[in-house]
């Protein structure tokens, strides 16, 4: 089939590159035209595992091209993905104004039948706007589909191509029958399709999401009441997440969870409520509670310190919001850092991907080091925020060889409590530690 995607940022990627690999010829639009320069050189924009290759192959074949002109996107294109930012607004809200101005263009230039499809999570009600800007210019018909996209950032391509289910939502027989033809070389392992209505559809993505932040920031709460009792959290989780009601995933707490994703969908979604007289309470204290579990591991830090940190050197291990990715969106270390500075701390910083994004908006006010041992060099202590492979089996005698004093705050629980005490540390994670 004939693909146009407009917007390539995580979503739009994955999306173009994986239909082309099932043999569509795709052509992806983006406005950034450094962006797009690049992409046609081969260089993916961003850092995925394995979309490199995928990209490569498809381009090469030359089922995927790239273009700065919505014109050439729309005349190519039978189905039209939209694949555009929807950032937080200032309120809280999700910001449509990219999807109805491209929506808006759309009506103008379309001349045969087209089938547009939402990939962005936009609110209850966006293919209805989406339909009616378009219908405003359009003088040939048309469908809107809301297809919300769940891949997860580090793991995108093969969410893509064997997705747990995909979601097609529809009032139109001929767009749905399109839209499951397109997507059937993913689903041979028979995960579902579902099809549904377009609102459906939307809060579908949002209700998903909202679900997941809230699993993470309970389990939080649950690791911080733990310290104050002296249960081991660890414990408690695996505990839990055997009953296959709970499920063992997403049940590991954190210095709380960031992303381009869980932060501003959460709000959006309460806003969403308020505008139909309804207040989502439980939202509410889920983005009240992340904030607060944002900078959990500060107070742990001064408790040992005392709160003026200068002339402290600390060293930072992972940067960006999550392993697997260069993404720093609402990344937990970038609060902790802010604090750390605020304090008077001298800060030297480790990410195996990350460091050119936290380069572009820290400037010097960190030291970057090459590796992470790099970053222990006469350290006072060292923080862990990203749970990236390499940091989960440190050589220790090398660690406390570098360290000038042997403490360490773990934010995200990757070494056993016993296992530091005897290899000399202090050792501070999130609640696994005993009551006083
Ligand atoms: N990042 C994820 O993991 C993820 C997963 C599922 C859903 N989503 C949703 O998908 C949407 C896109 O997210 P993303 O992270 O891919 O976005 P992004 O912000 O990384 O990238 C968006 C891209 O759109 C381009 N763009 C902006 N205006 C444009 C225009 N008028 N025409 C063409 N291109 C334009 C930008 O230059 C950029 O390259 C959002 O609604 C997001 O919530 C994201
Ligand atoms: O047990 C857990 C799991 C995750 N996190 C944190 O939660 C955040 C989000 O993680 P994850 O969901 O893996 O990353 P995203 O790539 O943001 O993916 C989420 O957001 C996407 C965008 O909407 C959706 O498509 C995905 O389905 C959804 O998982 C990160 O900060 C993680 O550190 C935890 O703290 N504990």
């Amino acid at each position: 089939m004939k693909i146009a995607v407009i917007g390539t940022g995580y979503v739009g990627l994955v999306t173009g590159t994986c239909l082309a690999e099932t043999g569509n010829d795709v052509i992806c639009v983006d406005i950034d035209a450094e962006k797009v320069e690049k992409m046609k050189q081969g260089v993916v924009p961003i850092y995925e595992p394995h979309l490199d290759v995928l990209f490569e192959r498809n381009i090469k074949a030359g089922r995927l091209e790239f273009t700065t002109s919505l014109d050439e996107g729309l005349a190519h294109g039978d189905i039209i993905f939209l694949a555009l930012p929807t950032p937080e607004d200032e309120d809280g809200s999700a910001d449509l104004s990219y999807v109805l101005k491209v929506s808006e263009d759309i009506g103008k230039k379309i001349d045969n039948y087209k089938v547009i499809v939402d990939k962005s999570t936009v609110p209850v009600g966006t293919a209805e706007k989406v339909r009616a800007v378009i219908a405003q210019n359009a003088t040939t018909d048309f469908d809107v589909v809301s297809n919300p996209e769940f891949l997860r950032e580090g793991y995108a391509v093969d969410d893509f191509l064997k997705p747990e289910r995909i979601v097609i939502g529809s009032s139109s027989e001929r767009a749905t029958r399109l839209m499951q033809k397109l997507y059937s070389p993913f689903v041979r392992s028979g995960n579902p399709i579902i099809t549904m209505d377009e609102k459906s559809a939307e809060l579908t993505k949002y209700a998903a999401n909202s679900f997941l932040a809230t699993k993470i920031t309970f389990m939080n709460e649950i690791a911080n009441y733990c310290e104050k009792v002296g249960a081991d959290v660890d414990k408690v989780r695996v505990g839990m997440g055997t009953d296959s009601r709970i499920g063992k995933r997403f049940l590991f707490p954190g210095i709380g969870y960031g992303g381009s994703c869980f932060p501003k969908d959460v709000k959006a979604l309460l806003h969403a409520g308020t505008l139909v007289d309804y207040d989502f309470k439980i939202l509410d204290s889920v983005v009240e509670i992340n904030q607060i579990q944002k900078q959990i591991l500060i107070p742990k830090i001064t408790a040992h310190f005392g709160t003026d940190l200068s002339g402290k050197k600390i060293a930072i291990w992972g940067l960006s919001f999550k392993p697997e990715t260069d993404d720093i969106r609402e990344a937990p270390a970038i609060d902790i850092m802010n604090s750390l500075l605020d304090l008077g701390a001298e800060l030297t910083v480790f990410d195996p991907e990350a460091m050119p994004n936290i380069r572009k908006q820290f400037g010097d006010k960190l030291n970057y080091a090459n590796g992470m041992y790099d970053t222990l060099e006469g350290a006072d202590a060292l923080v862990i925020c990203t749970e990236w492979s390499i940091f989960r089996s440190p050589s220790f005698s090398r660690v406390k060889e570098l360290m000038k004093s042997h403490v360490i705050f773990d934010g995200r629980n990757i070494y056993q409590v016993d296992e530091m005490a005897n290899e000399g540390f202090k050792y501070v994670s999130i609640g696994r530690n005993q009551a006083n």
